[in-house]
């Protein structure tokens, strides 16, 4: 059978570790953009291959997602558009709400009218748990701290709700955080990489943070779209919680950072109670134990070493700008 994929949020971080693995696997791929006066594609702009298609689409425009299933008829569909950003969640509640929430609604529905037989993946997350403490497993109850959290319950229960009503095969991955050199900028390890690699490079001299004592349990995304892939590939629709099972502050990511570009955290950051949340999560560390005895997968990838994977990367392509900046007439 034609392997064919469809990926919301094929831009982002996610979707384009995704678009990799699929057209290495063989698929075609197809990808849902937004559409924006500039584009907004640096993170698939590296992939020659015919096989790759992209759509102007919206998870916010329901039409839109159903004439695309109808064109594309997907064999599999990983829904990863999102507003993901938690603190954005509380000044734009309701576009999150409309994207995170009803927007899974709204591509499931175009695919259950569409008849057409295809698995579907939503992509969880971690801040469902919320305020639940550690460790968090597929049975720990949701308790969102925010309006991201909480579209995001919803939209995994209407994933549930369809595999159990309409017999489709849906899936949801609950994904612990998930970090890369392709990291959004605004996220905190990408904020603190680009920072380290800013300093170091003496562009600036100080990085400006919000809480540091928040535990988050950080993994490679490369290796957490590989999970998303094996989820759709078993015989049976079932969730999973993806996480390395370590968790780890805010303050001991900017140690690793920092530290492998020989510089001292405490020398360079500095707070400001603006980049604080309304409601925080305080802790979410990953019980991944089902994913690992049912799909034989597991992170390999530490905090530490992600830190310093993207401190290298950054610093890298910092200095690869500069450098080009330098060289110009
Ligand atoms: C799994 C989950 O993962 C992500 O959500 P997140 O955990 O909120 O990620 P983050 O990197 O924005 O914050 C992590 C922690 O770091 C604290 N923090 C301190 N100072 C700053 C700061 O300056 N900026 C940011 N962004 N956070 C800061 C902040 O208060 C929070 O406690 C999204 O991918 C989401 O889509 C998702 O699903």
């Amino acid at each position: 059978m034609d392997k064919r994929a469809l990926i919301t949020g094929i831009t982002g971080q996610d979707g384009s570790y995704l678009a990799e693995l699929l057209l290495e696997k063989g698929y075609e791929v197809h990808g849902l953009v937004r559409r924006h006066s500039t584009l907004n594609r640096s993170r698939i702009d590296h992939i020659v291959d015919p096989r790759l298609h992209l759509h102007y689409g919206d998870l916010t425009d329901g039409v839109s997602l159903v004439n695309l299933v109808r064109l594309i008829e997907p064999t599999e569909v990983y829904n990863l558009g999102a507003q993901s950003h938690v603190k954005v969640s509380f000044e734009m509640p309701e576009y999150t709400a409309s994207t995170d929430a009803v927007g899974t609604l709204r591509l499931l529905e175009a695919i259950r009218a569409s008849g057409i037989d295809c698995r579907f993946y939503q992509a969880s997350t971690s801040e469902m748990f919320g305020s639940t403490p550690p460790p968090q497993s597929e049975t720990t109850r949701f308790h969102p701290r925010s309006p991201y959290g909480a579209a995001k319950v919803y939209s995994h229960w209407v994933t549930v709700n369809y595999r159990e009503a309409y017999d489709l095969f849906a899936v949801s991955g609950i994904l612990f955080n998930h970090e890369s050199p392709r990291r959004g900028e605004s996220f905190v390890t990408r904020k603190i990489t680009l920072g380290v690699a800013s300093i170091k490079l003496g562009i600036t001299d100080h990085l400006v943070l919000g809480n540091l004592d928040a535990v988050r349990d950080w993994g490679y995304a490369k290796e957490y779209v590989e999970g998303m892939w094996q989820m759709l590939q078993h015989d049976e629709p079932q969730d999973y919680v993806l996480a390395t099972g370590i968790g780890t502050t805010v303050r001991h990511f900017c140690d690793y950072a920092f530290g492998h570009a020989g510089l001292d955290w405490q020398d360079h950051v500095r707070y400001d109670a603006s980049y604080e949340r309304p409601s925080e999560v305080d802790a979410l560390i990953g019980d991944a134990s089902k994913a690992h005895d049912v799909l034989g997968w597991k992170a390999q990838t530490d905090a530490e070493t992600l830190a310093r994977l993207m401190v290298d990367a950054d610093l890298d392509s910092m200095e690869r700008l500069l450098r080009h900046r330098s060289e110009r007439p």
